[in-house]
């Protein structure tokens, strides 16, 4: 079966194929690759390092002390280059791309994740290729997530993707590091992430990549468990994202635990914000229960609680019994302002909005 959402994880090792430098052909045949699958009607998400080795690059590969304040430099300076490469190759084929820079305190206070995830989906509504690394020079220890394999986990997460392809230098999983082990062997299929599968995960990689297959493995549970298959394949092999989106069977395939959905709603029902309490109106509760709809400002006849956008909140029906719960796109005061007042009036009488409804359908777990 074809993947409709693809995140595709670009290493270093993938960017400059073997050399020092962003090896602009392999770019080149991975942007046709990505454009090819944009014409199919699938949609790819990209996460690419190689911030670091294009700063390098810039400045003439300077000797590296590899402290965390060259690194970030180096990233700086990288950053917009790479971009800018990503951005003319892609013009090429008619796409348009996103710079989106995120850390792992993004991912965590969920205001912050649900703006990014809004992004990312206006991005690939239209038909716009997000392009995602770490925001690497204000990314300190306490709030990086670190290495781009987890963030790219994290990413086919945030998007619901259903597959996430993490290309690098090596065929996929072996059981032992290929580097050292020339007699390793290739495990095609993981069906679970086990005490076996990371006592493969050998040392930190290559000397330009971060993590090696340890951060491949941890982003292969992250994903898997929240629903998305996971491939770890070479970008030395011959259109290795179309084959892979097609279903062939290159490299590793972990496989997905349980129904994507009910990763999200195990998350959304996660940390309910204390004392939150939305009432509706008959009408609005029975929208929102036999019709599957969003929850619109307009439904609401009560608020109690202080919470913030983006938290998930209890909503009641008239008779006083919770029938969902969703993570709401309007903070407790705003949401007194709008109550029983019709969408087109929010911008009116908050001077902003947020959008139509409280409450997204796909936000919205019905109990
Ligand atoms: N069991 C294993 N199977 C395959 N590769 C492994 C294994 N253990 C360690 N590695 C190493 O992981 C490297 C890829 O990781 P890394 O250098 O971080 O690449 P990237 O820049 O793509 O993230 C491979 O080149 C390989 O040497
Ligand atoms: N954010 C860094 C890359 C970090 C990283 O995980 O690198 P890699 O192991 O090559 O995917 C950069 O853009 O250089």
């Amino acid at each position: 079966m074809s993947a409709r959402r693809v995140v595709l994880k670009l290493g270093t090792s993938v960017l400059t194929a073997g050399t020092d430098r962003l090896h602009r052909p392999r770019l080149v045949d991975l942007t046709r690759q990505i454009a090819a699958l944009h014409a199919e009607g699938t949609q790819v998400v990209l996460v690419s390092s190689g911030a670091v080795l294009a700063g390098w690059e810039a400045l003439g590969f300077p000797p590296r002390t590899r402290t965390l304040a060259e690194k970030q430099l180096l990233a700086a300076v990288g950053q917009g280059r790479l971009m800018h490469t990503y951005a003319t190759l892609a013009d090429l084929y008619g796409l348009n791309v996103a710079q989106v820079l995120l850390t792992a305190d993004d991912f965590r206070a969920r205001a912050r994740y649900l703006n990014a995830r809004t992004t990312l989906h206006g991005c690939l509504e239209r038909g716009i290729l997000p392009v995602i690394n770490e925001n690497d020079t204000v990314a300190v220890e306490q709030i990086k997530v670190g290495d781009n394999d987890t963030l790219s986990a994290f990413v086919a997460n945030l998007v619901e993707a259903d597959l996430l392809l993490i290309l690098t230098d090596a065929p996929g999983l072996y059981t032992a590091d290929p580097r050292s082990h020339p007699e390793a062997t290739l495990i095609p299929e993981v069906p679970r992430v086990d005490a076996g599968i990371w006592a493969l995960a050998g040392g930190a990689g290559t000397h330009r990549g971060t993590g090696g297959m340890h951060t491949k493995i941890q982003a292969a549970e992250i994903a898997t468990r929240a629903g998305t298959p996971v491939v770890i394949a070479s970008g030395d092999e011959r259109d290795a994202l179309l084959r892979v989106a097609h279903g062939e069977p290159i490299g590793t395939r972990f496989h997905a635990h349980g129904a994507p959905l009910e990763a999200r709603k195990r998350w959304i029902l996660a940390e309910v914000a204390s004392a939150s309490r939305i009432t509706l109106d008959a009408g609005a509760a029975t929208a929102v229960r036999e019709r599957g709809s969003s929850l619109l400002p307009v439904g609401v006849v009560d608020v109690q609680g202080d919470f913030e956008r983006g938290q998930t909140v209890r909503v009641y029906g008239p008779d006083g019994h919770e029938i969902a719960r969703g993570l709401t796109r309007y903070r407790a005061d705003d949401l007194r302002r709008v109550q029983g007042r019709h969408s087109g009036d929010i911008a009116a009488v908050l001077g902003y909005e947020y959008g139509p409804e409280l409450i997204h359908r796909d936000d919205l777990i019905l109990l």
